[in-house]
């Protein structure tokens, strides 16, 4: 049996690694939704990136099995789409709790664009819902969303640092009602962006019929 000290080291290890490949491939596709080159160039470059993949898959997990890369005594979710380092859909936005206050950090590339030069609104939306996650989480258990209202006040910039603050307003035994906004590093007095979101703990039974043997994940 390997002593616990290598396992921590192998998974931090792991976790560097995919660290890097997220920001690799987020450089990727920063430069594939920014470049003029000639369509020749796209082609062969197309092929390049495909040969990839096999060695990727060359050992994978499907739905439902974690990732090993997720895992240890400090699990942290490393693919998820809005926070997850080494997933490359993710900006990836940073998450601190400050005082009960979730508080999240990041800056939309071209990746993101809705109308030009500004952020796409499914986007505001997914760092928003990650970010009042975070703050019903500040409360125990972590919660799925069951209601999420947003309010567009002004487009969001990109290439822009943006700061995203979500807090409890209200707890309601497994439920809670929390508010959540985005605005500029630079201006964090102006509201962007904002939401209210309501978040409920599964019950034991939904989280074992939702989740099966990985409802300790999420509980
Ligand atoms: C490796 C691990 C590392 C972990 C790392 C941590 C990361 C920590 C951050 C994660 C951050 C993720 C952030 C993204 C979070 C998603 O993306 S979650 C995905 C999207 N959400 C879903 O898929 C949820 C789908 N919904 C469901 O499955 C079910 O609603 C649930 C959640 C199981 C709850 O079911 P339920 O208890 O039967 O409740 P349900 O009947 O759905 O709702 C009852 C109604 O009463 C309302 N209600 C009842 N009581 C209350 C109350 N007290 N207050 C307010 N409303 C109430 C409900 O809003 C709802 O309203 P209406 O329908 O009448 O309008």
């Amino acid at each position: 049996m390997s002593d616990p000290v290598d396992v921590d080291d192998d998974l931090a290890q792991r976790r560097r690694a995919a660290r890097e490949l997220g920001a690799a491939l987020r450089e990727l596709t920063d430069a594939a939704v920014s470049t003029e080159v000639d369509a020749a160039t796209l082609t062969d470059l197309a092929e390049q990136v495909r040969a990839l993949v096999p060695p990727l898959t060359a050992a994978s997990r499907v739905r439902g099995e974690p990732a090993t890369v997720d895992g240890g005594q400090r699990a942290r979710r490393m693919y998820n789409p809005a926070s997850g380092p080494g997933n490359p859909i993710a900006p990836p936005m940073k998450v601190e709790i400050v005082d009960g206050t979730a508080i999240g950090r990041c800056t939309l590339g071209l990746a993101y664009e809705g109308p030009p030069s500004y952020g796409h609104g499914g986007i505001s939306a997914l760092l928003l819902d990650q970010i009042l996650g975070h703050a019903h989480s500040t409360r125990g258990k972590h919660g799925m969303t069951v209601k999420l209202a947003l309010r567009y006040r002004r487009p969001v910039p990109l290439q822009t640092p943006l700061r995203i603050v979500g807090r409890v307003e209200r707890v309601d035994g497994r439920w809670t009602e929390s508010v959540a906004t985005i605005s500029t590093e630079d201006d964090p007095d102006t509201v962007l962006v904002e939401a209210r979101g309501v978040f409920a703990v599964p019950s034991a039974e939904q989280a074992k019929r939702l989740f099966g043997e990985l409802e300790r994940l999420v509980r």
